[in-house]
């Protein structure tokens, strides 16, 4: 069975962050789906997130990797997708955590506020670890609209 791909995208503010963990991930075999952008212009990070995120909510790609100024707007962006999970990522703590706990299947990244080597290490981790499942699954089932009140 081949793996799915990783879906990766970001603003014009990301671009050199995503750069370094695009070639990183291809380095270790990974698939990759680039949604751009490609040159510093300035452009808008929904249109990013939004093509990231509906291409991991449709089962084309395993994970979505986001990056912004601050993690934040992408963050945000993809959220809005009802089987999306996203999390900024500082560091490996919350990468092992979020996919652990939260099923997290996009990780955000500012490439403003952090540095290459942390967020590598980030990714790898959030890669590398399993969702726990058993109460974190019911938390989040609570997470769908009919659970909104
Ligand atoms: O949306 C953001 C804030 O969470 C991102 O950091 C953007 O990359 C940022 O707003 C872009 O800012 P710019 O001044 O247009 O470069």
């Amino acid at each position: 069975m081949t793996a799915l791909p990783i879906a990766i995208g970001g603003d014009h503010a990301g671009l050199p962050l995503k750069s370094v963990l695009q070639q990183a991930l291809a380095e270790a075999g990974h698939g990759l789906i680039d949604f751009g952008t490609h040159s510093t212009e300035s452009v808008d990070y929904p249109d990013f997130a939004h093509a990231v995120a509906a291409e991991v909510e449709a089962g084309r790609a395993r994970f979505g990797v986001l990056v912004c100024g601050t993690g934040i707007g992408v963050q945000i962006a993809a959220n809005r997708h009802p089987g999306i999970r996203a999390a900024v990522l500082h560091g490996a703590t919350e990468a092992r955590l979020t996919r652990a706990h939260n099923d997290a299947n996009v990780a955000c990244f500012g490439a403003r506020l952090i540095g290459p080597e942390v967020a590598l290490d980030a990714l790898r981790v959030f890669l590398a670890t399993e969702f726990e499942g058993g109460r974190h699954a019911r938390r989040l089932d609570k997470l769908s609209p009919s659970h909104q009140g």
